[in-house]
């Protein structure tokens, strides 16, 4: 069984079945919500209480540079950095400048950007820049573990006519919670980085670990351009990292912080239907001619049954079997099953149980049908017939869908359903761009010292948990560098990422600048 990326494909081939031997065939419960003994024999515990005597007061500073914290987050949600809107790429290039600023003001020891050149098809203009990576160091310390932590400072369309209630590049705070878009994803987790190193300056308290920052404008668009770069600068502007930490993602629920160790990949296709040469009276031409969004609706209509199950063959079958082992693994972990109503603001779930809802979100593959430009969508009741549309739609991917196959699968599907039509409108089925899985190994250092972060803000131990969304490039990372990945979340289950309202908890932004603060402390006494 291979766990595969659609890129850099030689590296990519790992046995996962191997993998989890490896981790003692996953041997403790990953429910297990206390520190086991094995977990802190990794940890230097001599030097344990310096940690705390140096994290109290270091946490007294977040406390008190809580209002310039929030204003730094006002300043980043700001700037709408959608990197999915061709025509707001200035300002996903604005908000680079923005970090390269605070950067410097932070007094890092170096501020890099690496441009990207032109965006690649499909797009519409071609000469489309695409907004560069920035990255940073604190520190060159040989005697210290050098920590690469990656975030993302594009993030998803947002209009107020969406159904927001303010203007969504507004930051607003209402009872306890920071409303805007990018609060949660990734704004406040890269801004909780920067507030990190801000408390430890103004405290005069030296970083324990050496740090490089790499941010990235094109998360929300595949991520276009960084695997290639991460491979560039392995042994270059990464040479030394140990390992990197990626807050960008959330708590399952609402109440109980958690650690991940495992991410679906997202492969993201479009199809494009083109017919009449401008758009058409649909009282002159409706009933004569064949009409793209008919034959769009007909395709896509036979991608995934309203149950959430894929109809294209052979995707299934590439899924890793579950284990004994695994199966026991759901029914320890905290989650309330009306969490997912109050998240989703309905009572739509296709799972009412826990067991089945975790794995259809973490180990099963799920096809989505997220819009289609081109057709009319204002109000009113305009009777076009739109000359081409374009169909999106993506595949969540899990162990072991094989990615390359899959595309093949996806788009002999859609070709053979458009051949059925007999239609005489010119087809295009295409992947637009693919990210990989990953699961990694819950019992590393890195997950030791986030679990101790963690009990020393929150007070309680972590669930361990994997999730249905994707961040491309960690796979990457973890090959390219290889170093261990952890994803250490700020936000909680019901921030709404990619909806209205996106919010995160005033709690969660401050607890979790303390939580990301005391990470790099319990990782720098690591063995
Ligand atoms: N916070 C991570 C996140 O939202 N990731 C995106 C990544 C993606 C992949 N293709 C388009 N965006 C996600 O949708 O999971
Ligand atoms: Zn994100
Ligand atoms: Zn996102």
């Amino acid at each position: 069984m291979f766990i595969f990326s659609n890129s850099l494909k030689s590296l990519k081939f790992i046995s996962y079945s191997k993998k989890f031997n490896n981790f003692n065939n996953l041997r403790r419960s990953l429910s297990n919500t206390n520190i086991p003994d094995y977990c802190l024999g990794k940890i230097n515990i001599n030097k344990m209480s310096e940690i705390d005597s140096t994290l109290n007061p270091l946490f007294a500073k977040i406390d008190e540079l809580k209002p310039k914290f929030i204003q730094r987050l006002s300043n980043a949600v700001s700037i709408p950095s959608v990197s999915g809107d061709e025509t707001l790429r200035p300002k996903v290039f604005e908000m680079s400048e923005f970090l390269k600023n605070e950067l410097k003001n932070l007094g890092a020891d170096d501020i890099t950007i690496k441009d990207l050149g032109i965006q690649p098809p499909p797009v519409n203009d071609e000469n489309l820049q695409l907004p560069p990576i920035v990255l940073s160091k604190f520190g060159n310390d040989p005697n210290k573990k050098t920590v690469l932590i990656y975030g993302h400072y594009d993030v998803q369309p947002a209009l107020l006519e969406d159904g927001w209630d303010s203007d969504p590049f507004t930051l607003i705070e209402k009872d306890g919670k920071l409303f805007g878009r990018g609060s949660t994803d990734d704004k406040g987790p890269v801004m909780g980085w920067l507030n990190s190193i801000e408390a430890h300056r103004e405290l005069g308290l030296e970083l324990p670990v050496n740090i490089v920052f790499c941010f990235e404008g094109m998360e929300e668009s595949g991520s276009l351009g960084l695997d290639e770069l991460v491979e560039r600068e392995a042994n270059d502007y990464f040479k030394n990292v140990s390992s990197v930490c990626i807050s960008d993602n959330y708590w399952l629920g609402t109440k109980k912080p958690v650690l991940t160790y495992g991410l679906r990949g997202c492969n993201y296709y479009q199809i494009i239907i083109k017919g009449p040469g401008a758009d058409l009276h649909s009282g002159i031409f409706g009933g004569v001619i064949h009409e793209p969004m008919t034959d769009l609706i007909k395709v896509m209509s036979q991608l995934v049954d309203v149950n959430g199950e894929i109809n294209i063959p052979g995707i299934k079958e590439m899924v890793a079997p579950v284990t004994e082992k695994e199966d026991g693994l759901y029914n320890d972990i905290e989650f309330d099953v009306n969490e997912l109503n109050l998240a989703s603001g309905s009572d739509t779930a296709i799972y009412q149980d826990k067991k089945n809802i975790l794995m259809h979100r973490w180990r099963y593959p799920s096809l989505s049908l997220h819009g289609i430009e081109g057709a009319f969508s204002g109000s009113g009741a305009k009777t076009v017939i739109p000359s081409q549309v374009i169909g999106k739609f993506s595949i969540r991917t899990v162990p072991n869908i094989d990615s390359d196959t899959l595309d093949k699968l996806v788009i002999d599907y859609c070709n053979e359903k458009f051949k059925e039509l007999k239609s005489p409108n010119t087809f295009k089925a295409e992947l637009i761009h693919g990210g990989a899985y990953w699961v990694s190994d819950p019992f590393n250092n890195e997950f030791t010292a986030a679990k101790l972060a963690t009990k020393k803000v929150w007070g309680i131990n972590p669930d361990l948990t994997r999730e249905g969304g994707s961040i491309p490039i960690t796979l990457t990372f973890e090959q390219q560098l290889k170093s261990n990945v952890l994803l250490l979340p700020m936000g909680k289950g019901d921030d709404g990422a990619h909806s209205i309202n996106e919010k995160v908890d005033v709690a969660n932004y401050i607890e979790g600048t303390k939580t990301l603060s005391a990470y790099l402390h319990y990782y720098g006494i690591t063995n």
